[in-house]
């Protein structure tokens, strides 16, 4: 079984896939960045890919959800890892004498505050430890990367600070995708993709008062351009019941009775790492 994540060695990505996939006998397949993971299964490349799709203070990673609809995939898992971030540069490196910060969008934005102190500038790099790899590289005391205590120890850094993001609990949630549009059969939640059949007023509060009506509660609902033009929208939601409950396809057939496009991105359980 091959399955693909987001490298080099020292991703949170790769936390998550080596502790969710331990059981199994794996074939790894190591990607430069997230988009990459996804397209790797849509390719056929990888079996199963696992990439970030919410953090607890960033919220919804967008690159992460548009890849999953170009390239036609399945959640059928999905972990929460805890994170924690250090600001991490080369022996003798001083807080004061930082004048870049590098990391991957997602990391350096759950840092905001604690970065907009020091006044420096970010670097953008597709991954935490790509980012902890390059400043090892350049040898350099005046950059420092955001990434784990694991990143660190692997590259040689150091933690110039501890625990930057701006929560203790913060946490990420990472999808687990495939091909084969098959639920697994503990199943708990499903997410959905509901695109209006047109812009009116109240086309979202019409769409939710389905699930309310059903009595199906929403874990998370996120807005998304459908990049046709500017204020169209489209939206996920995802439901508190595994696609095999007949109230799933209550709510399917209600919302396109209504003339809405619905597709079922995935059913799935949750695996909470601690
Ligand atoms: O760069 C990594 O280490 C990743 O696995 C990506 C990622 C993300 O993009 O959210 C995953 C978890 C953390 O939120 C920070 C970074």
């Amino acid at each position: 079984m091959k399955v693909a994540y987001l490298g080099p060695h020292g991703t949170f990505s790769e936390e998550a896939a080596h502790r969710y996939f331990k059981d199994e006998h794996i074939d790894w397949h190591i990607c430069d960045s997230v988009p990459e993971v996804l397209e790797a299964v849509g390719d056929g490349l990888a079996d199963w890919g696992i990439a970030p799709i919410e953090n607890a203070i960033e919220g919804t990673i967008n690159m992460t959800v548009d890849s999953l609809l170009v390239n036609d995939l399945y959640i059928a898992g999905e972990v929460i890892l805890p994170v924690s971030l250090h600001l991490l540069g080369t022996e003798g490196t001083k807080e004061e004498d930082i004048q870049e910060v590098w990391s991957i969008p997602p990391a350096l934005a759950q840092c905001r505050e604690y970065i907009r102190s020091l006044k420096v500038k970010t670097r953008h790099f597709d991954s935490t430890a790509s980012a902890a790899e390059a400043i090892r590289e350049a040898g350099r005391n005046d950059v420092a990367a955001v990434a784990s205590a694991y990143a660190g120890d692997l590259f040689g850094l150091v933690k110039v600070r501890r625990n930057i993001e701006e929560s203790y609990e913060n946490q990420t949630r990472f999808v687990v995708v495939t091909k084969d549009k098959k639920a697994p059969a503990d199943a708990k939640k499903t997410m959905l993709q509901v695109i209006p059949s047109d812009e009116y007023t109240g086309v979202l509060s019409s769409i939710l008062n389905v699930f309310s009506a059903l009595n199906v509660n929403l874990t998370w609902i996120e807005s998304r351009p459908t990049k046709k033009k500017l204020g169209a929208y489209q939206f996920f939601l995802e439901a508190g019941y595994g696609v095999q409950n007949p109230l799933i396809d209550k709510a399917v057939a209600v919302l396109q009775t209504y003339g809405h496009e619905v597709n079922i991105l995935g059913s799935f359980s949750a695996t909470k790492l601690d």
